[in-house]
């Protein structure tokens, strides 16, 4: 296949066109981001503009979508710009890419959403029950978190309208080795990973579960969980819940280190099994 990458010179899309390149796929990178030495895998592209999504998905059997930002509040005085800022791009550009596939007759678009769509940072309201899955109400608390909360409503209306399958995988906190190595020191102050329920997820896997999604069988818009089994913590499951979730309904027994964030559904529909832990690595 022809897979175009969106974000592809980002620190995901690095690893999602080896893991595609490695797999037999040819790949094309989309970026606004410059790339020396130019060539037939890459395409220039600010995908805020429809035409360019236009030209940069032309000629591509599917597409991974990657490409979006987070604009740091201490760009204005008034942090609600750079929020607004935010939003725009990343559901403005999500719009594009889908509306840029259906032009093409592209069926298969996976993107990163994100796991704050269910509410991390938890600054307003504790989640509403544990593990996170996907029957938890999507209930954005940033701007970022409602621009990925948007593109998923904007899946179902180009699965509805076009007979598109996009995927939304929901990434937890992507990390890699050189991050594993920094973990003990959190880990007097447990309560630091409370935002997002001490997740995390390999950014080799990551790569992985674009690659299964690209041509596992669904029908219409699917959103999934892409979170590692484990949490990233040295303590019990158990002992976090007691001591920083205590409200929260708890819906199932739980391993003895078990992630929060639940992937089963991945697991299931793409076949994703991810194999990477920090514990392996420390
Ligand atoms: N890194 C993480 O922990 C997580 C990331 N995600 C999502 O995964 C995706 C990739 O994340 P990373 O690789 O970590 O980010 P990154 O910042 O390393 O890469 C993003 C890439 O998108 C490009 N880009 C931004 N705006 C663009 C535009 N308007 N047109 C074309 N290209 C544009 C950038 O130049 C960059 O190369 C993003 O959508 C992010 O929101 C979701 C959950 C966790
Ligand atoms: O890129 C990032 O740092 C953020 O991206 C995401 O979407 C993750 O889900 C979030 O927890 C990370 O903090």
């Amino acid at each position: 296949m022809r897979i175009a990458v969106t974000g592809g010179l980002g620190r995901i899309g690095r690893a999602v066109v080896a893991e595609l390149a490695g797999h037999g796929h040819d790949t094309v990178r989309v970026d606004v981001a410059p790339m020396r030495g130019q060539g037939p895998g890459y395409r220039r592209a600010d995908l805020r503009e429809l035409w360019q999504a236009v030209d940069a998905l032309d000629g591509a059997d599917a597409v991974v979508h990657l490409a979006a930002t987070g604009v740091p509040d201490s760009h204005t005085l008034h942090p609600e710009l750079a929020e607004g800022a935010t939003y725009t791009a990343n559901a403005t550009s999500t719009y594009n890419v889908f509306q840029a596939a259906a032009v093409h007759g592209i069926d298969r678009v996976v993107w990163a959403s994100s796991e704050t769509v269910l509410g991390p940072p938890f600054r307003i309201a504790d989640p509403v029950q544990l593990p996170l899955d996907e029957t938890h109400p999507v209930r954005p608390e940033t701007s970022y978190a409602l621009s990925k909360a948007m593109g998923e409503g904007l899946a179902h209306h180009f699965a509805h309208r076009h007979g598109m399958t996009p995927v939304a995988l929901r990434f937890s906190v992507v990390m890699d080795e050189e991050e594993y190595a920094a973990l003990p020191q959190y880990w007097a102050e447990p309560e630091r990973g409370r935002w997002n329920l001490w997740s995390y997820v390999d950014l080799a896997d990551v790569a992985v579960s674009c690659r299964l999604a690209l041509t596992a069988e669904l029908v219409g818009a699917t959103a999934l969980m892409i979170a590692a089994p484990d949490t990233l913590s040295d303590r019990p499951t158990a002992e976090l819940l007691d001591a920083f979730c205590e409200k929260v309904p708890v819906t199932r027994a739980l391993g003895a280190f078990e992630s929060l964030q639940c992937s089963a559904k991945a697991v299931e529909l793409l076949g994703w099994r991810p194999a990477r832990s920090w514990r392996d690595a420390v």
